[in-house]
């Protein structure tokens, strides 16, 4: 398994030069646009990886998930569907048309921008702090890793420029679905920016992989909210790429811009990928062809 892995990151190498980094994050503009590496971790105990799995990277769209657990877990399937919707979207991820056209105050889904901005707010305590802390907490007992910490220079370098993003929580303040914008925006900044690496990125795969349940057994997220989160990992993880994903990989996944990218097959194994180029969706465009080869080779697909 492990010298297959460095077969396929050495095949895959080469299209990273196809991507392109995020840059309208100017930090993420710094990241080494070859890198990619791969880091598995099995029900059955395996750990597996290679490439460029000691590199930290920051968490961007795949600290949806997370938001999304946690903001179920406060309170619960209701008030959150009555917030935010459970359909795909053919737009993009920092889409602002569907919030006017489609869906005018309630974003379609949790997995992008806008839907991940309302999760936000739901998410419970009495400062940005606290709440930060309680995010960082659950990816820490995911990832069974206490280290992980915030980006203090990603985080900045989205603060300063994240108009979008500022504009959606304006627009979600005019029909009262968000309350206080600022510590919203302050909030959903900040978890994009929690740094982790491949191998934390396995580790949050197996536990949803296992049911909530981390390698020493302990239920850290729900079951039926790990089956409900893996559920929109496959409908709109992969933003509006997702579809084909679903046919040409078939496993429940979640990127993020900085390349990144979270995945999690039932009851067999975590993956996570590293490769911050990215193709036009905003997906790893060599981490995408690496999980379609591993899928294809090991039999991964959910389907
Ligand atoms: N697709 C992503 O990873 C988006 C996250 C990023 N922080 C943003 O809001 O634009």
């Amino acid at each position: 398994m492990q010298s297959f892995l460095k077969e396929l990151v050495e095949k895959h190498r080469p299209f990273t030069r196809e991507g392109k980094l995020a840059d309208y994050i100017p930090q993420l503009a710094k990241q080494n646009p070859s890198a990619l590496g791969v880091s598995v971790r099995t029900c059955e105990g395996g750990v597996y990886s290679a490439g460029d799995c000691p590199i930290e990277f920051t968490l961007q769209s795949i600290s949806k998930v997370i938001t999304l657990i946690l903001a179920l877990m406060d309170r619960g399937e209701e008030e959150v569907f009555d917030h935010v919707g459970m359909e795909p979207t053919g737009n993009p991820f920092n889409s602002i048309y569907d919030l006017e056209v489609n869906s005018p105050g309630k974003p379609l889904n949790p997995m992008i921008n806008a839907g991940a901005l309302v999760v936000s707010s739901l998410i419970e305590g009495s400062t940005v702090e606290e709440r930060l802390e309680r995010i960082l907490t659950l990816v820490r007992d995911m990832a069974e890793n206490p280290d992980i910490g915030v980006d203090e220079a990603v985080y900045h370098s989205e603060r300063v420029t994240g108009y979008r993003n500022r504009s959606m929580a304006y627009f979600l303040k005019e029909f009262g679905i968000v309350d206080d914008v600022e510590s919203t925006l302050e909030l959903y900044f900040k978890h994009c920016s929690i740094s982790v690496t491949c191998d934390d990125l396995a580790r949050m795969g197996l536990c949803l992989a296992r049911y909530g349940e981390d390698e020493k057994g302990r239920q850290v997220v729900p079951r039926p909210i790990a089956r409900l989160v893996k559920t929109f990992m496959v409908t709109c993880g992969m933003y509006n790429a997702s579809g084909e994903f679903a046919i040409k990989v078939g496993i429940p996944a979640k990127s993020g811009v900085s390349g990144g990218i979270l995945a999690s097959v039932p009851e067999r194994m975590g993956i996570g990928v590293f490769g911050p180029a990215l193709d036009e969706k905003g997906n790893s465009h060599a981490g995408v062809r690496l999980l379609k080869d591993l899928s294809r080779e090991w039999n991964l697909s959910i389907f």
